[in-house]
């Protein structure tokens, strides 16, 4: 069934809503059959005052997962990479326990911790301890295998980028590539994603693009301007650049099977449920949110200093939002900005 027209009074509510709760700007940009709609309050930088603008390009944090499974699901359908073999088969000796496979990184139910609670405990202090500090992948697995265990492989869900600094070591051994080059061979050159890519361990955003602001844990303490980074702390967990359209093309190219096998997006789409109201749900690197008129959104959200995104669109393909604000460490910004995905997925809320 066709769904509702977006309801952008509501949309653009959840905008003013998320500025109220402490964020510079934020935006929300609709693709459906080849137009947009968009939405935009605040401001990209503090210091020139300019606009929020959709064009502009910004960190996506978490949202590179999706990436990074999409390369995993295109070795294993080349037959180079199996995803109920042991890690350990791949890359000797890195995990203490032979029984962590590649699915329980991509279903994050390894029982591996992760590192970045502990770096992050002190959110401004943490960031600027990482900010231009370049790790190897070995080394943040190594912060990871110090601390004991979430569980059992295989046992439970528990989010951990450190499942994904595995995916980045498994795509570079399968492939003897650097992971930019994995990303850009086959997602961003064949969907011409023009304002994406993997930066590391480079700081810059380069062209047209958003500052992003850190709030710090104290109470009215300024703002920190968090744009430039290495994201060396989260490399094939976190570190990509892209934009609003860019993200909404490649959620809908991958719903529509144009970049994993059919029986391999299956497996992406099957989802265990990770929230006790059983609306929120995880498959092999993908999110499912069930909206609150009963349409299913598929995609992922992105958490990195001074960006919070929701990049989601539907089964079909057909309609596809991103969502951004640019401040992060502040919960009420990002359930404000949550809002938009009802506006626009459902539309006017029935009187
Ligand atoms: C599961 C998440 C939320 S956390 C995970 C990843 N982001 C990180 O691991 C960074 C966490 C610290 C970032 C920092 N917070 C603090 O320092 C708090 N002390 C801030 O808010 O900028 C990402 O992105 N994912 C989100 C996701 O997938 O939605």
């Amino acid at each position: 069934p066709a769904l509702p027209a977006p309801d952008m009074e509501a949309v653009d509510q959840a905008l003013r809503n998320t500025l109220a709760a402490g964020a510079p700007g934020a935006l929300a940009r609709i693709s459906e059959g080849g137009r947009a709609l968009s939405a935009t309050e605040g401001v990209s930088d503090k210091v020139t005052g300019a606009a929020m603008d959709t064009r502009a390009r910004f960190r996506i944090g978490s949202v590179t997962k999706t990436f990074s499974t999409v390369v995993l699901l295109q070795l294993v359908d080349e037959k180079k990479i199996e995803l109920d073999t042991p890690v350990n088969h791949y890359l000797p000796g890195l995990l203490p326990d032979d029984r962590i496979t590649v699915r329980h990184l991509l279903t994050h139910r390894s029982g591996l911790s992760d590192y970045t609670n502990a770096m992050f405990d002190k959110t401004v202090p943490g960031f600027e301890a990482v900010r231009n500090k370049v790790f190897t992948y070995r080394e943040l697995v190594d912060l990871s295998l110090a601390e004991p265990r979430t569980g059992e492989p295989g046992a439970a869900y528990q989010y951990s980028n450190t499942n994904f600094v595995v995916v980045g070591m498994l795509i570079e051994k399968a492939t003897g590539k650097p992971v930019a080059k994995e990303y850009e061979r086959r997602i961003i050159k064949p969907l011409k994603l023009r304002d994406t890519s993997y930066v590391h361990p480079g700081t810059q955003i380069a062209g047209l693009h958003t500052h992003g602001y850190l709030t710090p844990d104290e109470a009215g303490a300024p703002l920190v301007d968090s744009t430039e980074q290495t994201v060396s702390w989260a490399q094939s967990a976190g570190a990509m650049i892209s934009s609003p359209a860019d993200l909404s093309t490649f959620m809908s190219a991958l719903v529509g099977g144009r970049l994993v096998a059919p029986q391999l997006l299956d497996q992406m789409l099957t989802m265990t449920p990770t929230d006790a109201a059983g609306t929120r749900f995880y498959g092999l690197g993908l999110r499912r949110y069930d909206l609150s008129c009963g349409t299913s959104v598929y995609g992922h959200t992105g958490t990195v200093q001074g960006f919070y995104t929701y990049a989601f669109t539907t089964r079909d393909g057909r309609r596809s939002v991103t969502a951004m604000a640019n401040t992060s460490n502040r919960g009420v910004a990002n359930t404000a900005l949550g809002a938009t995905l009802e506006g626009a997925f459902c539309g006017k809320k029935p009187a």
